[in-house]
């Protein structure tokens, strides 16, 4: 669970977060999105208890994150956008620096050690840290935030740098760790990710909050269905200037916003001696509503 209210935060003069309310009644995946620059890293720390907002209010599971960001330690797993892990070490002498530093037993971080590098199919074989590849130090990271068994989890760019399996394991990953009742805020440039995976998106632009809630939400308040006319034509300039399309996979496409637009177009490109292929109707994708605001 998640309360904000009318967080602020100025770095000098400038004013990254703009007063951003928003409350989540359920743990699950909140993902936020923007921009770059919109204010997600700010957003983040602030929830990590690691910046201290200029005003607001901020709650997570009952913990008053602003006056007491030492009660959220315990419980919280933090992914930085770029993590510096000590070159010198190898993987598990790595996760062992840590998990003393949380306090585990010996044995409780050798376990959790070896569980977590076989679920996210990492290797020890022994090498430094700084040997290995970029994708596999991020895993090393994760594993480092997950390896107190955290209930919040704050993930910036998350899978940043990660190859298509990896980024797919790691979401899957997410969702597993959901599932189990945790609260995770991710930020990704890879909005589509975003889109399969989060409970609840919020959009910002330049510090301030433009659209929040679940995807189905969200489309509503983005806009309806559109149509998607796919077509061929031989002469695509009989179709005259009036008639707004693109290239599109060795044909063309244009859109609908409703049924008698559709119906015109379609008369229009049949006049015109073209073709149409296939009508597709969709929502909005995130890109999309990005891009909008
Ligand atoms: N310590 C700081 N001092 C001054 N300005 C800062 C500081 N940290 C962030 N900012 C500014 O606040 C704004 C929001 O930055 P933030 O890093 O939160 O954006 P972001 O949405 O995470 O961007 P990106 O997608 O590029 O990572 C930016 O204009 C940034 O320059």
């Amino acid at each position: 669970m998640i309360h904000a209210r009318n967080i602020q935060k100025e770095f000098d003069s400038f004013v990254a977060l703009k007063g951003v309310d928003f409350d989540i009644d359920k743990n699950g995946i909140f993902g936020i999105i923007g921009h770059n620059g919109a204010g997600k890293t700010t957003l983040l720390k602030i929830c990590a208890g690691l910046l201290t907002p200029t005003s607001g209010t901020l709650e997570i599971d009952g913990i008053n994150v602003i006056a007491d960001p030492n009660a959220l330690k315990e419980r919280l797993g933090y992914l930085p956008e770029e993590s510096r892990l000590y070159d010198t070490m190898t993987i598990s002498s790595y996760l062992s620096f840590f998990g003393e530093i949380y306090g585990m037993p010996r044995r409780e971080i050798k376990l959790r050690s070896e569980e977590l590098l076989s679920s996210l199919n990492l290797d020890d074989e022994g090498k430094k840290l700084g040997e290995l590849s970029k994708g596999m130090r991020r895993k090393v990271a994760i594993a480092r935030s997950l390896l107190h068994d955290p209930t919040i989890l704050v993930y910036d760019e998350a899978t940043s740098g990660l190859d298509p399996m990896s980024s797919r394991f790691i979401t899957g990953y997410f969702r597993k760790l959901r599932d189990e009742g945790k609260m995770i805020i991710i930020s990704a440039h890879n909005l589509f990710q975003v889109e399969e995976i989060s409970d609840i998106v919020m959009i910002l632009s330049e510090g301030e909050k433009v659209a929040f809630g679940t995807m189905d939400e969200l489309r509503e308040q983005f806009g309806s269905l559109t149509y998607y006319i796919h077509f061929r034509i031989r002469e695509p300039e009989s179709l005259g200037e009036h008639l707004l399309f693109s290239q599109d996979d060795g044909g063309f496409v244009s859109t609908a916003k409703d049924i008698d637009q559709l119906n015109r177009i379609t008369s229009q490109i049949d006049a015109a001696g073209g073709n149409v292929e296939r009508i597709e109707s969709r929502y909005p994708t995130l890109e999309e509503m990005l891009m909008a605001v």
